[in-house]
């Protein structure tokens, strides 16, 4: 049977760690590093974090949007980049942000967690503000093929609680009901879900929201958001040991040295370990 995403991940992070390092070619990084805000620039980029990353931390995360900013060029190089990623062992989360009405939703589902496809990761995130059940082709797909989901349930943004805090009838506002959809998805998996939620590190008292989800929980917002790992066990709880800190631009402005981007990324695995241990 094929191993699932939950498993897998679980696996990754109790080996490596559990840090998920971006890589988010923002054009002022590019030029940062000495490259052209061009399609090479973006190739020597990707590869570059691939080759510092991929063979040390749990998940890697490419943001989409930087690499179709050049049009098929860019999405050939994030082709390669997953792939490469994904050969040296890291998990590929690709961050698209995919969601629309169900039958479209499975187009989208089989472009990036299909075992056959170019873009095949091993997670996708979603965005469920069409209706969390317009997700389903996807759930459905991801457990067939062994990969995952992350949906968006409490994201990192200010604007964000807009929707996500707004109320519903039932008196759960927007944001908890995504978190209870997710754990009857994960219902009885075991080590652990495939079905996970973002929630941004940059929040604070996350208390009032049943976080257990049984499922990965991808927490961007430390560095250039502002959130430090030591935010964590006080967003989080005790659900901190399934969650999967996000940071981009906070490593990658550290490169194009190899060695420098390798380091910046222990600081943060180190401060996240410490502050995991303290709960
Ligand atoms: O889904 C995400 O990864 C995401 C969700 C969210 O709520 N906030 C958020 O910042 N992100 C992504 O996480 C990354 C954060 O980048 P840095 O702020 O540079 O660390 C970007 O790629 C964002 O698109």
């Amino acid at each position: 049977m094929i191993e699932s995403f939950g498993a897998r991940l679980r696996r990754s992070m109790d080996e490596r760690g559990p840090l998920c390092v971006g890589i988010d070619p923002h054009a002022s990084l590019l030029t940062e590093w000495g490259l052209n805000d061009d399609v090479a620039g973006l190739e020597r980029f990707s590869r570059t974090v691939v080759e510092a990353m991929a063979d040390r931390v749990a998940v890697l995360k490419p943001q989409s949007a930087f690499f179709e900013r050049f049009g098929s060029r860019g999405v050939a190089v994030l082709e390669k980049s997953v792939a490469e990623a994904r050969e040296a062992g890291a998990l590929v989360v690709m961050d698209a942000k995919r969601g629309d009405i169900g039958s479209t939703m499975a187009a989208y589902a089989e472009s990036f967690l299909h075992k056959d496809a170019p873009l095949f990761s091993d997670a996708l995130t979603v965005s469920p503000y069409l209706g969390y059940g317009s997700l389903a082709p996807a759930v459905e797909l991801a457990r067939e093929n062994g990969t995952g989901l992350f949906v968006l349930a409490l994201t990192s943004n200010p604007e964000g609680g807009e929707i996500q805090h707004a109320v519903r009838p039932d008196g759960r506002d927007v944001g908890a009901t995504i978190l209870a959809h997710l754990t009857a998805e994960n219902a009885g998996e075991r080590p652990l879900g495939s079905f996970g939620a973002v929630v941004g590190a940059t929040l604070g008292d996350l208390s009032s929201y049943d976080l257990d989800i049984n499922g990965p929980l991808l927490a961007p917002g430390i560095g250039a958001q502002g959130a430090t790992p030591a935010d964590l066990p006080g967003v989080f709880g005790t659900a901190v040991r399934n969650v999967v800190p996000n940071v981009s631009r906070g490593v990658l402005r550290h490169g194009p040295d190899v060695a420098a981007l390798r380091a910046a990324a222990e600081r943060f695995a180190e401060e996240i370990r410490a502050a995991v241990a303290a709960v």
